[in-house]
Formats: C-alpha cells, structure tokens, sequence
C-alpha cells in the first residue's frame, strides 16, 4: 500500500459542492473519502453517490449504527447499493448487533453483486478520555475498554474497529494481521487538537501498527487543504 492510500480525508461538511470540491483538491494524496453523520444527514444517499461519480476514491461510510440488531440489520441493508468500502457500526451495540451487521453485509452482497462492505466497530470515541468514560459510569482505563470491544467486535464477524491511535500497538499484539485498524485522532505537530483528546501524529500512528488513518480539520480547516495534506503525506514517507 502507498502511504497515501492508508488516508481517508473526512468530509465533516452539508453541502454537496463543498464536499466534492475538498475531494478534487485533494485526490491523489490521499486514498479515499469518509462522508458521515454530517453530510448524510443533509444530503441522504443521492448526495453520497453525487460526491463518489465526481471522484474515484474509496467511500467509507461513517454512520456508527447503534440500535437493535433487526434495526441495524435493516439500515446496513439499505446502504449495500452505495457499495462503501467500510462502514460503522458502534461495538457497544453488543455481539448481536454486530454480527447481524456482518451477516446483512454478507448476504446484501451476495444478493446484489456488489463487493461486501467491510464493517468496522467504534470501540470508544477519540474524543473521550478516561475521565469521561468515568462520567457515563465506564470507570475503566480507555485502552482496556477499547481492548474489551475489539474482541467482541473480532468475535462477531467485524472486519475490523475504529480506535485511537494510542491503542493500536496494543490491539495489534491481540488481534490478527487482517483485522482492519482505522484510527482517527490523529494530530500532526502543527495542527490542533480540536475535541479530539486520545491523538497521535500520522508517522507514529502507522508505526504503532494502523492500516488506515482518518483525517478531517488538519486538512479541510487549513487554508491551503491541498498542501496539508501533502504535508501529512510526505510525513508519511510518500
Ligand atoms: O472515535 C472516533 C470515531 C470517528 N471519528 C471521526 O473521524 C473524523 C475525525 O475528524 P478530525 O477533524 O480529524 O478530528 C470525524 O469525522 C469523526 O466523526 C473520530 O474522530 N473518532
């Protein structure tokens, strides 16, 4: 894999032309496009498939489903046409939701004939540290809680989780060389952290073991997005 192919630049905006236009800018540096809760809340499924023929980048689809299995099931269902390479689902949904996840992947494929969305697992949100996991009542270190939901994730059929970056050495020591680590919360040195608190730079998260990185502001709030992200490429060793 290229360096550059291990990034996917979030698209955290509503509007069409603004998502498509931060795609064109940076194409070619890196290796595909996260829309989430954001945009496909103001733009629905027609807006993804707007976003993805004006380009040819790989989508993942962020849309953390957390609900009952039959709920989950259905809603994976209903996205399989777009044909996202990645999709999420929230570990804490419990083992049954995420293999019903899995098996609705599975069998929607197969029945459409389309490449089976991977679907990986949020373990716990970048943007909480131990103290607020505390505050919800999860009084437990985050690494042990993200290390808890990556096996069940593993367990049920994910093709992988969504982690911080200050997990994934550990997780990497548990888990088999396949399992897809997409880590964002990843900081170079001269961006802001934003809300994001468990955060790393790009070199030291692939080093610790990540397969892909997840990059929003570092390069869409930069004045220049083009040139952040060659900066993160080159970082990389691109
Ligand atoms: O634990 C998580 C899960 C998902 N995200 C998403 O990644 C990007 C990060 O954007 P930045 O601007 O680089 O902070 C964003 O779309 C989140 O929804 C996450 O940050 N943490």
């Amino acid at each position: 894999m290229r360096p550059t192919d291990r990034v996917f630049v979030a698209l955290d905006m509503p509007e069409i032309e603004g998502a498509k236009a931060m795609a064109a800018q940076v194409a070619g540096l890196v290796g595909g496009v996260k829309l989430g809760l954001e945009f496909f809340m103001a733009q629905g499924p027609a807006g993804i498939r707007d976003v993805i023929a004006a380009g040819d980048l790989p989508l993942f689809l962020d849309l953390k489903l957390h609900d009952i299995p039959n709920t989950v099931a259905g809603a994976v269902r209903s996205v399989a046409p777009l044909a996202p390479k990645f999709l999420t689902i929230h570990a804490g949904g419990g083992p049954a939701m995420i293999r019903a996840a899995a098996d609705a992947a599975r069998e929607e494929a197969e029945r459409l004939g389309v490449p089976r969305m991977r679907i990986l697992a949020v373990t716990v949100l970048t943007s909480l540290s131990d103290e607020d996991l505390a505050a919800v009542g999860q009084a437990v270190p985050a690494a042990d809680q993200v290390r808890r939901l990556a096996q069940v994730a593993h367990a049920n059929g994910a093709d992988g989780i969504v982690c911080s970056p200050a997990e994934v050495a550990l997780l990497r020591r548990d888990l088999p060389a396949d399992f897809t680590l997409m880590v964002p919360g990843i900081r170079p040195t001269w961006a802001a952290a934003n809300d994001q608190k468990r955060v790393m730079g790009p070199r030291d998260a692939v080093a610790a073991g990540a397969d892909h990185l997840v990059i929003g502001r570092p390069i869409t709030a930069d004045a220049d997005p083009a040139a952040a992200a060659r900066r993160i490429a080159e970082e990389l060793g691109a």
